[in-house]
C-alpha cells in the first residue's frame, strides 16, 4: 500500500475520506496517556492504521499486549484488545517505526511551580514524529497549548527536523476537550470537535479527518491559534466560574444564607450558571490553563490572576471551618485527631495534580492536628502529610472531625452516626443525614437534619443541593 497524503492532494474529497478510512492513511499517535489512548483507539476503529508512540516501554509493551494500563475509562480494555488483535493498533518507543502521512501529538504540556509554560515534552516528541514528516502530511496538535504554539514552536520545529519548507506541510490545532472517566465516549462524539490550521488547507485536511472520527460536528475556526484559545479559554471560563461560586460560599455565614441553594435558585433563569463552591480546584488542567495566557500575555490579566487566588485559599477556608467547628464543640484543632475524605482531585479519578486535598491536609497538620487521610481509588497516599486509614476502617479511627475533600462513591456507604462525638465538614455536599453538626462549604450549618440557616432562623428547612457542574 502506497502511504497516501492529504495536504493539498488533488484526489477528491470522497477520495480521501475513503483513503483515510481505508486504511492508506496511516496515522501515528504520539502519547499514549489517559488522554491520548482513548484517541488512538478511535483513530484505529476509524482508520485499521494506527501506531502509537511513547517514551515508556511499559506503557508500549502493555499495549502490544493488548492490554490497557490507563484505569477507570469504560470500554478502553476492550477497545484496545480489540484493535491491537484486528492489527489495527501497534506501540512503539521507536519514533523511526511509526511512519505515518498524519502525526498526532497528544503529550503533556506542564506548567512549573513558578507558573512559567514547559512544552519541553511537547517539543521532544515534535522533534522525534518531525523526522518523519514528508510533503503532504499533516500535524495534528490535541493537547492543551499556549496561544501560538501551533505557529511559532510546531510548525517551525517540524520543518527544521523534517527538512521541509513550512508550507509543504500542514498543522492543525484540534484540541482534546475529553472529561477523564468517560474519555473513549467523548472522543467518538461526546462535544463537537475544534480545529484550526496553521493554513486554510491545513484546516481542510483537519476538518475531513475529523469528520470521519467524531459523530458530533466539527466547528472549523478561522486558525491555529483560535483552535489553542478555544481550549483555553474553556478552562478560563470554569476556574473564574468556580471562584465567583467559593468567593460567595466564603460568605455563608455572614449573609446567614445558604449559598448553594441560593445559587441553584438563581442558576434557575438561563442567564445565569455559577458553578458549584467546594474545598478548591484541581486537576491537571483547569488550575493551570490560566498560565498558558498569563506567561504569553504582557498585558496585565486581573481576573483570571484573582480567580487563582481565590480557589487557590479555599483549602485554608475549609480548614478555618474545620477549626470553627471544633471550637463550637469546645475543641481545639491542635487536640484533635482530623480525617480527610477523598485525596484526588475529584470522585473516581486517581489524579491528584493540583488537588485542594494536599493544601489542606498540609494546613491541618500545621494547626497541630493529627490528620488521618482517606482515598480508596489511590494506592499510594505518601504524597499527603497524614496517616492513610482504609475505608473498612473508618470507624475505628475516632476522629474529633472529618472532612470530606472529594467524595468518592464508597464513601455514600459511611454510617455516619456510627463515628462519636464528631464535626463535619462537608466540601461538596455529599454527607447525608446525620446527628452529628455539619457544616457545607457554601451551605453552612446544620445540626441533625436541619439546616442552619432556614430552621434556626424560623424558616422552612432547605435542602442543600448542587453537586459539581
Ligand atoms: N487528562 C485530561 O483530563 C485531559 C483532558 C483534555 C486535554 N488534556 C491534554 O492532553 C494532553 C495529554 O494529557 P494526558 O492526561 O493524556 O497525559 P498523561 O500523563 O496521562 O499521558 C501522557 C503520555 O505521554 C507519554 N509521553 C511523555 N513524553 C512523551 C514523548 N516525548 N513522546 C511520546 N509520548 C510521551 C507518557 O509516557 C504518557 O504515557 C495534555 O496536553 C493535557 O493538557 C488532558
Ligand atoms: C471546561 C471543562 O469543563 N473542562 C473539563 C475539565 O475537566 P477536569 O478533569 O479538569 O475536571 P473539572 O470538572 O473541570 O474539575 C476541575 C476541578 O474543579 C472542581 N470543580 C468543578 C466544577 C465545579 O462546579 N466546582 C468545582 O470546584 C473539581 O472538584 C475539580 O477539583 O478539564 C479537562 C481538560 O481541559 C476538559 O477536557 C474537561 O472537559
Amino acid at each position: 500500500m502506497t502511504p497516501v497524503s492529504l495536504y493539498g492532494s488533488s484526489l477528491s474529497p470522497a477520495a480521501q475520506r475513503r483513503a483515510f478510512e481505508g486504511g492508506d492513511v496511516p496515522v501515528a499517535v504520539y502519547g499514549l496517556g489517559k488522554m491520548g489512548l482513548p484517541l488512538a483507539m478511535v483513530y484505529a476503529e476509524t482508520t485499521g492504521n494506527v501506531v502509537g508512540v511513547d517514551v515508556d516501554q511499559g506503557v508500549v509493551d502493555t499495549l502490544n499486549a493488548g492490554e490497557c494500563h490507563v484505569t477507570g475509562e469504560p470500554g478502553l480494555p476492550e477497545a484496545v484488545a480489540e484493535q491491537v488483535t484486528r492489527g489495527a493498533f501497534r506501540a512503539t518507543v521507536d519514533a523511526s517505526d511509526a511512519a505515518a502521512t498524519v502525526h498526532v501529538v497528544i503529550v503533556p504540556t506542564l506548567v512549573t511551580d513558578d507558573h512559567r509554560t514547559d512544552l519541553s515534552i511537547l517539543e521532544s516528541a515534535c522533534r522525534a514524529l518531525g523526522a518523519n514528516v514528508t510533503a503532504g502530511d499533516l500535524v495534528v496538535v490535541e493537547c492543551t497549548v499556549p496561544p501560538g504554539t501551533a505557529r511559532d514552536l510546531v510548525r517551525p520545529l517540524v520543518a527544521e527536523v523534517s527538512g521541509l519548507d513550512e508550507a509543504a506541510f500542514g498543522v492543525a490545532v484540534c484540541p482534546e476537550r475529553t472529561l477523564s472517566g468517560r474519555a473513549l465516549s467523548d472522543v467518538r462524539g461526546g462535544h463537537p470537535k475544534i480545529v484550526g490550521g496553521v493554513d486554510a488547507e491545513s484546516t481542510r485536511v483537519a476538518r475531513l479527518v475529523y469528520e470521519s472520527l467524531t459523530t458530533n460536528d466539527v466547528i472549523p475556526v478561522a486558525d491555529a491559534t483560535t483552535a489553542e484559545c478555544v481550549k483555553l479559554f474553556e478552562g478560563l471560563y470554569r476556574d473564574v466560574n468556580i471562584a465567583l461560586a467559593n468567593e460567595l460560599a466564603t460568605l455563608t455565614d455572614e449573609l446567614g444564607i445558604d449559598v448553594v441553594e441560593t445559587i441553584d435558585a438563581a442558576n434557575s433563569q438561563p442567564f445565569c450558571d455559577i458553578h458549584t463552591p467546594g474545598p478548591g480546584v484541581g486537576g491537571h488542567c483547569i488550575p493551570y490553563y490560566p498560565y498558558f495566557v498569563m506567561d504569553r500575555v504582557e498585558r496585565d490579566t486581573p481576573l483570571l490572576r484573582t480567580a487563582r487566588q481565590v480557589n487557590d485559599s479555599m483549602p485554608r477556608f475549609t480548614a478555618e471551618k474545620v477549626e470553627d467547628e471544633l471550637a463550637a464543640v469546645g475543641k481545639h484543632v491542635a487536640d484533635a485527631t482530623v480525617l480527610v475524605l477523598g485525596l484526588t482531585y475529584r470522585p473516581g479519578v486517581a489524579e491528584i495534580r493540583a488537588t485542594p486535598a494536599k493544601p489542606l491536609v498540609e494546613r491541618l497538620a500545621e494547626l497541630g492536628a493529627r490528620v488521618l487521610v482517606c482515598d480508596p481509588v489511590l494506592d499510594d497516599t505518601s504524597d499527603f502529610a497524614g496517616e492513610r486509614v482504609d475505608v473498612d476502617d473508618l470507624l475505628t479511627t475516632d476522629p474529633d472531625a472529618v472532612v470530606v475533600v472529594t467524595p468518592h462513591a464508597e464513601f455514600d456507604a459511611i454510617d455516619w452516626d456510627a463515628f462519636e462525638d464528631v464535626v463535619v465538614v462537608d466540601g461538596r455536599g455529599s454527607v447525608g443525614e446525620t446527628r452529628h453538626p455539619v457544616y457545607r462549604i457554601g451551605g453552612g450549618r446544620r445540626v441533625g437534619s436541619v439546616e442552619r440557616t432556614a430552621a434556626t432562623d424560623g424558616g422552612d428547612a432547605n435542602t442543600v443541593a448542587g453537586g459539581d457542574r
